[in-house]
């Protein structure tokens, strides 16, 4: 669906995108991961049409991205991270207007801007003034408004920041649905573990630079060290961390009376020698499992440069 050849753009003397490449296979939800200022919202512009690359090229659903702006804003729905509402607009307005300026014909508008609003769950705000919505109700207009024209590729630049919890989840149910129709989807953020659960493939970008990019499990095992097991027991941690170091080979720590890290990067089979070991020397454990916060120790670690 999407291929992105030495992509490259300076602002003056600043390279802000530094020789980007990759590719975003259809049907497939792209994280593209990075910290602060790292060029995520200049390439989603890029290839949004907004903007133009230094060098580079890159190819949506087989069209140049810079020699055919008209026939990729067809292609595409961009949600930028900043976005305006006209506060002198009612919901369905809003989307009618953006149907319009898609020239989609007035007859077919009203069944779209339905559809739309039921896939969003905000039909019941259908006759609501826009600036009246909560943020996260106005985030879900604004990924409304990037489908009123059945784009194929979703390009969404941090659709959930500023987001509360319960709005995040809704956020990502809906991408979860709109995959499942068949769009491909790239999802910027630069928080990790936002991402993994939802994407299928990640892109890592630091200072310009992609520092990893690949399916959420090749990225996932390809930092060693940042993979972890944490151990939670009742008692007995002083054992458990000499049976694990001592017997196991293993480099614990303990942080703090009831929990133990271990930095691994074995298999299943090799979780369940560890687990049956501490179980026969009597460790009254009470959880054992791969820990949530590995994700971000390799964020962490590639984006410092530590994993090429
Ligand atoms: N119009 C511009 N003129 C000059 N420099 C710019 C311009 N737009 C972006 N930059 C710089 O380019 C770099 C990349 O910015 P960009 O907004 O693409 O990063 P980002 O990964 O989206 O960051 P964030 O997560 O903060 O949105 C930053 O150092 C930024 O200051």
């Amino acid at each position: 669906m999407l291929q992105v050849e030495e992509l490259s753009k300076s602002y003056g003397k600043f390279l802000a995108v530094d020789r980007l490449s990759f590719n975003v296979e259809e049907g497939a939800i792209f994280g593209f991961v990075g910290p602060n200022g790292a060029g995520k919202t200049t390439t989603m512009k890029i290839l949004a049409s907004l903007l133009r690359p230094s060098s580079g090229k890159a190819w949506i659903a087989g069209e140049n991205v810079s020699q055919n702006p008209r026939r990729i804003r067809q292609l595409v729905g961009y949600m930028p991270d900043f976005f305006g509402v006209y506060d002198d607009l009612k919901v369905d307005e809003y989307l009618d207007f953006y149907s319009a300026s898609y020239r989609i014909p007035a007859r077919q508008r009203e069944k779209i801007i339905s559809d739309l609003l039921e896939l969003m769950d905000l039909e019941h705000k259908r006759e609501a003034y826009v600036d009246s919505l909560s943020r996260g109700m106005k985030q879900r207009l604004c990924l409304a408004r990037c489908l009123v024209h059945d784009p194929a590729l979703l390009i969404l630049d941090e659709p959930a920041s500023g987001l509360d919890p319960r709005a995040r989840v809704e956020v990502r149910e809906i991408l979860k649905e709109l995959k499942n129709m068949g769009k491909t989807i790239i999802i910027s953020s630069h928080i990790l573990s936002e991402l993994t659960e939802l994407c299928t493939h990640l892109g890592i970008i630091e200072a310009g630079k992609m520092v990893a990019c690949g399916s959420v499990d090749e990225i996932m095992h390809r930092s060693q060290s940042a993979q972890a097991i944490e151990i939670r027991v009742l008692g007995k941690i002083d054992e458990a961390l000499l049976l694990i170091n001592n017997e196991l080979g293993y480099s614990a720590i303990k942080l703090d009376e009831q929990m133990l890290e271990l930095p691994f990067n074995g298999d299943e089979e090799e979780m369940n020698r560890i687990l049956t070991h501490l179980v026969q020397a009597g460790i009254p454990l009470v959880s054992f499992a791969e820990s949530q916060s590995n994700l971000e120790n390799i964020f962490m670690q590639l984006t410092k440069g530590v994993v090429q």
